[in-house]
This record gives structure tokens, sequence and C-alpha cells, in this order.
């Protein structure tokens, strides 16, 4: 006869502090917290965290790939990230769920085609040189806030065609404002009250709001290949279409998406790169091989072909995965590995704990690019052992934008520079929204 095991209950979540439940602890260290989630409770664990609301913390990539792929339709997006950072956010395709979040990816989809990708590529070159002209050489060079700045450029070029009649100075406050908007999913207060951050994001949604409507009419009016315009002209299959509004808040989340988790990889690569020279004189000589057959301006295609780099940004993500959590909120009782979660409860997906367990990884903290290689393929461990991109319906649509961002700024950046990071050099990170390092990740830069 067969038989079916009990359905376990959780145990009581630890108290943590009150209204901030554990947040200051994962700010300090996630990984620390992830740690010792796994050694006291296993895959499904209680957690308290901001506004002492139930929350439950999913570890290890079959727990992560229960929520991720969502197959009973339990795990919902929109009340789990409206909660965090939806006044601000809010409406971005990765805030839908169900029928509405498929009938807007089925839309979306279009702009990241294998075509629109190629198109994109050639304005991200122009950016990459533009913003690599202004960097200068120099001993605790500070990458981050650098190549924040320069993503931002390939953003305004790529999304909004270059933002024309926007000047330098309302382009920095576009940039403040975004930066507002990712803090306030930190803030305590969670009031749109004067002085705090989230009075702050809200001004900087503003901000944002009015930049991105004052193209709209002349995107309308003309298709061109960037892609606000082309988010106006889309549609699908069935030929559904985006309203003004839909697409503004995409356009709003997509530059949220696409910036602070492309600036973070790239600051993580020059950071192992400049660690370890032998990698860098390798992609180094890949970039200079498809430079002396190319030119200057490759095409996606050829950035397909740079290996080597393809293998430092695997690693890069899997050490420091930018998106170390994913969020879900249940809208009913479900059960994960055996344990019951109820309807109404925040989740944490934490993939960035799955990059890092020995049951999938050799010497899992050592920066090792060749375990993606051909050879290993140590990813395949697990079909969730590696996914900074989530997975199942909300799967990051940029994941193909990101790597052609990330190839075409190192293929410009390894023909001008080379730099060096003391191999003892351990980045201070912030955990408080998306992780940056705080010192703002100084290299030892020299022009080649
Ligand atoms: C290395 C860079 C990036 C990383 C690590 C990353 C990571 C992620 C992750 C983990 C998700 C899933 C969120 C969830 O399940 O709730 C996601 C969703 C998304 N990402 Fe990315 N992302 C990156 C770059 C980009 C870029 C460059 C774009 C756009 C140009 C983008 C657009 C999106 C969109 C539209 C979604 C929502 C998909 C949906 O809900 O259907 N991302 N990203």
């Amino acid at each position: 006869m067969a038989t079916t095991s009990p359905v376990r209950e959780l145990p009581p979540s630890p108290r943590g502090l009150p209204l901030i439940g554990r947040s200051l602890e994962y700010a300090r260290d996630p990984i620390a917290l992830f740690r010792k989630q796994w050694e006291s409770y296993g895959a499904v664990s209680p957690m308290s965290m901001v506004g002492g609301d139930p929350w439950v913390m999913l570890l290890g990539p079959d727990a992560c790939e229960v929520a991720l792929r969502n197959a009973d339709k339990a795990f919902a997006n929109g009340p789990a990230w409206t909660y965090l950072v939806g006044p601000f956010f809010g409406r971005g395709l990765m805030f839908l769920d169900f029928e509405e979040h498929h009938l807007h990816r089925r839309i979306m989809q279009q702009a990241f085609t294998r075509d629109r990708l190629a198109g994109y590529v050639g304005p991200m070159h122009a950016a990459v040189a533009a913003g690599l002209a202004g960097w200068q050489p120099q001993d605790g060079f500070q990458a981050y806030w650098a190549l924040k700045d320069l993503t931002l450029g390939i953003a305004t070029e790529t999304f909004m065609g270059g933002a024309e009649h926007t000047s330098a100075e309302e382009m920095a406050r576009v940039n403040r404002s975004f930066i507002a908007c990712v803090q306030a999913a930190a803030a305590i207060v969670r009031h749109d009250l004067p002085f705090t951050r989230w009075h702050r994001g809200m001004r900087g949604r503003r901000v944002l709001e009015d930049f991105v409507r004052g193209y709209l009419p002349s995107r309308r009016a003309a298709a061109s290949d960037d892609l606000l315009s082309v988010l106006c002209h889309i549609e699908s299959d069935e030929g559904e279409r985006f309203t003004d509004d839909d697409v503004v808040n995409h356009v709003i989340f997509l530059m949220m998406a696409a910036h602070d988790t492309s600036t973070y990889t790239l600051s993580v690569m020059l950071e192992k790169l400049g660690q370890h020279q032998d990698w860098q004189v390798r992609c180094r000589a890949e970039v200079l091989q498809l430079a002396a057959r190319v030119g200057d301006r490759p095409t996606l295609s050829d950035l397909d072909g740079l290996t080597s780099l393809d293998l430092v940004m695997k690693e890069c993500l899997r050490l420091r995965a930018p998106v170390p959590v994913v969020l879900r909120r249940t809208v009913k009782d479900t059960v994960v590995l055996g344990t019951r979660v109820p309807a109404d409860t925040y989740v944490t997906v934490a993939p960035q704990f799955s990059h890092l367990m020995p049951e999938y990884w050799t010497d899992p903290e050592a920066f090792d690019p060749e375990r993606f290689g051909p050879e290993r393929r140590e990813d395949r461990s697990h079909r969730y052992a590696w996914e900074p991109f989530g997975g199942g319906v909300h799967k990051c649509l940029g994941m193909f934008f990101a790597g052609a961002e990330v190839t075409a700024f190192l293929f410009r950046f390894l023909q001008d520079f080379e730099w060096t990071v003391d191999p003892a050099y351990v980045a201070p990170l912030n955990h408080h929204s998306l992780p940056f390092p705080k010192d703002g990740q100084p290299i030892d830069l020299r022009r080649r």
C-alpha cells in the first residue's frame, strides 16, 4: 500500500528585533544568515523581516525550484515585490502575475528577440567608447561609481535613443532619482514622510515618470531602434499592444533591472580579473584576436565568440549574484519539500546560497571560471544550482542583453586598459538593497 509522509508544520520564527525582524542580520552578511538558517532548519525555514509579518526562507536548488517553477500557482510576485519597491517600480513586468503577466511578457518578448538585441549592440559600443573616454588611470580608481555612470550611458543610448534634449545635468538628476528609488527599498519608515528615504524614492519616481513620458510623443510618432520606441510599437502575435502607462512603467522598471545588476556584475568582474592576472591576460588575448579580425564594432555574434569572458561572467554571477534573493508571497496554502507554507506568507528564495553549496560545486568559494567549461559543467549538477537570472515564468528577460552589455564593455576596456587588485582584497558590500561595494571598488588602473 502506498504511504505518504505527513506534512510538517513550520517551527515558530526566531523573533529578531521589533519591526525590522532579522533584516539587519541580512544586511550585515546574507551568506552567514543563509548558513545559519540552513544548519538550523534545512531547506524551508521560518524568518522574520521588516514589518513583523510571517516570512519563510527557501534554501538550496530543490526548494528554490518549487517556488520558481510554481507548478501549483501558489507563489505570486506582485504582492511580494510591491511590498519592497512597489511605489517606485510597480507595474513593471516582474510585478505582474499569472494571466496579466503572461500577456505583458508575450508582448515584451518582442523587444528582446535576437534581431532586436543585435540592433542594441551598435549603440552599446558608442556608449562604452564615450564613457571610457573620461576614465583617468590612477591607483585606487573607484571602478564601481565610474561603471554606474557608464552603464547609465548605455541604458540612455539603448533604451532612450540617446535621450536627445536632456542635458548632462538633467541626466545626473535622473541617475540620482534611480538611486533614491532603489535605496528606498531598504527604508524602515515606509510612509511618505519628509526627510525619509521613502520620500526621496517617491520624489525620484516622479522625476523618472516625467523623464520617460516626455519622450513618448516622438517615439510613438516614428519607430526607431531604441527600446522605448520598440515598446511603443511592438505587438504580440495576437496583436496586443502596450498603453502609454504600460510603456512608462515598463521602461522605468527595465532601467532599474538593467542598471544596478549590470553595474555590479562588471564591478565584480573587474575585481576578479584584477586579482587573477592569468584570466585577464587570457581574456585580453581573445579580445585582441577578435578586434584584429573584425575591427572596432563587433556584432552580437562576434561577441558570442568571447568564450573566456563568458566563463568569467558566469563565475562572477555565481560567486556574487547581483540579485541574491527573489521574493514571493503565497496566495494559497502550499507544501514545499514536505513543509506547509500557509497562504499570505512572504517567501525569500535565495539563489545565492545554492551557488555556494559544496554539494554542487567543487571548492565553492574559489574563483574558478573553468568549472563552467565544457569539460566540467558543474552548473549541470542540478537544474537550479546556478540561477542568477531566476527561473520559471519570471526568468530574467534581459539575460542576453546583459551578456552583450558586459562583453561590449570588456571588449573595449581590455584593449585600452590593464589593472590590478590586491589578491587579498575582500570587497566590503552594502546589502541594504541590491549589493554594491561600499568602497567604490578600487582598482589600480593603467592605460595600455
Ligand atoms: C547580470 C544582470 C542581471 C541579473 C543578474 C538579473 C537578474 C534577474 C532576476 C533574478 C530576475 C527574476 C526576478 C524574479 O523572479 O522575481 C530578473 C527578472 C527580470 N529582468 Fe533581469 N537581471 C539582469 C539584467 C537584466 C537586464 C539587462 C534587463 C533588461 C534589459 C533585465 C530585465 C528583466 C526583466 C524584464 C525581468 C522580469 C521578468 C518577468 O517577470 O517576467 N534584467 N532579472
